[in-house]
């Protein structure tokens, strides 16, 4: 039971809101030391609550963890179309991860307790890094709640993160977790060589205002980050030449766009933006990825624009050079095939004073 009278719970209460992010540029090589241009994305946003409670409680969220059903064929159409998980789990895993990594960093952490429930609109599984943004707020909730935020390391937080959805078996990379850490648009650089002498990658932010008008198409089709990169994870640790050499050529486009977007070099974009989405399709497979997801990209490329995956399938990023005119084609030929466009908007940087601090320089 609570033992806290509602009003003083209410100013006790911390909420932290993470948004989405679109990976821009090189993913998925950020699962494989390579590098990548991740935005943080304003259209979707996940939320973590704090109250102090007597004892420490993960609390259900009433859609994305359903356990009551109205029948037997609820419940099994249920879980074929979302899978046996919601985000319980990801809010359990990121509180070992964050008490873990205190302990053996001899950081104290009073005896407090916590309740913790999470709110999403983040189309599930899509892409679009629903999982982490509901990992990021709960660490950020954790890290005001026991005020140690100043001494974890901005630099360290994504890895955090990671820890605690590959502590749940799920395959995934820094890119999401990086882009919803800093927020705004982010370079980073996954080189083997920092990731073994620092523990992380560089991270660069970079100015939001250089990125054209783009676009996001989306479908309600959940697909496991997991499932779809066990094959290629195990072809690339096996020293698949194909594999090895086309995950190199990805991370490669995002060093290009570096430059790319600083010179707003933006036909450059496109053709890097082409280039990420097949280099993919060659690796996984059209099987892995989904005959709907590749449609996405499709539907885009037939009016002349650019596409590829914001993550790993369900949500796609388009470019469309020719402006506007080319933008409304895309949206009718969008609502004919039943995707969901939207123009995409930015966050921009979302580091605070005191995680500044936790930078070097
Ligand atoms: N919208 C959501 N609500 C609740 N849990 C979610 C949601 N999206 C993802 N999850 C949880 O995160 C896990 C991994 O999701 P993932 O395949 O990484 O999707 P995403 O592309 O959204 O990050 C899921 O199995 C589920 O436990
Ligand atoms: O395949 C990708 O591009 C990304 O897949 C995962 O992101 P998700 O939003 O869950 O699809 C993974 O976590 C990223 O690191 C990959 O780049
Ligand atoms: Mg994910």
């Amino acid at each position: 039971m609570d033992e806290e009278s509602p009003s003083s719970r209410k100013s006790n209460e911390i909420e932290h809101k993470v948004y989405a992010r679109v990976g821009l540029l090189g993913n998925p090589s950020d699962v494989y030391y390579g590098r990548t241009i991740s935005f943080s994305l304003a259209n979707f946003w996940a939320t973590v609550k704090l109250q102090p409670s007597h004892h420490l409680i993960i609390t259900p969220h009433p859609t994305h963890d359903l356990v009551q059903f109205s029948g037997l064929d609820h419940l099994v159409n249920r879980l074929q179309s979302e899978g046996y998980y919601g985000g319980v789990r990801l809010l359990m895993s990121i509180c070992k991860v964050f008490y873990n990594y205190c302990n053996e960093n001899n950081i104290e952490l009073s005896r407090e307790n916590f309740t913790l429930s999470y709110d999403t609109n983040i189309p599930r599984q899509t892409g679009l890094s629903g999982s982490s943004a509901i990992v990021c707020a709960a660490l950020n909730c954790l890290l005001d709640f026991y005020k140690v935020r100043h001494l974890v390391k901005v630099e360290i937080r994504p890895d955090l993160i990671l820890s605690a959805e590959k502590e749940l078996g799920i395959i995934a990379g820094l890119q999401d977790r990086v882009a919803q850490v800093y927020g705004g648009l982010v370079y980073m650089d996954f080189n083997k060589d920092h990731m073994e002498k620092l523990g992380h990658g560089v991270y660069t932010p970079m100015d939001t205002s250089l990125l054209p008008p783009l676009q996001l198409i989306y479908a309600e089709n959940p697909s496991d980050s997991g499932k779809v990169h066990s094959t290629v994870q195990k072809r690339w640790l096996d020293g698949d030449e194909f594999i090895v050499s086309s995950m190199a050529e990805v991370a490669d486009l995002a060093l290009q766009g570096q430059t790319a977007i600083l010179e707003k070099d933006y036909s450059k974009l496109a053709d890097l933006m082409n280039r990420n989405f097949d280099l993919r399709r060659s690796m996984f497979g059209d099987d892995a990825l989904g005959s709907l997801n590749i449609e996405m990209v499709e539907v885009a490329r037939r009016v002349g624009a650019a596409s590829k995956f914001t993550g790993s399938g369900g949500a796609v990023v388009v470019f469309c050079p020719d402006g506007p005119p080319q933008v409304k084609l895309l949206e009718d030929a969008c609502k004919e095939a039943g995707f969901v466009i939207q123009p995409v908007k930015v966050v921009p940087s979302y580091l605070n004073e005191d995680d500044l601090k936790t930078l070097p320089g």
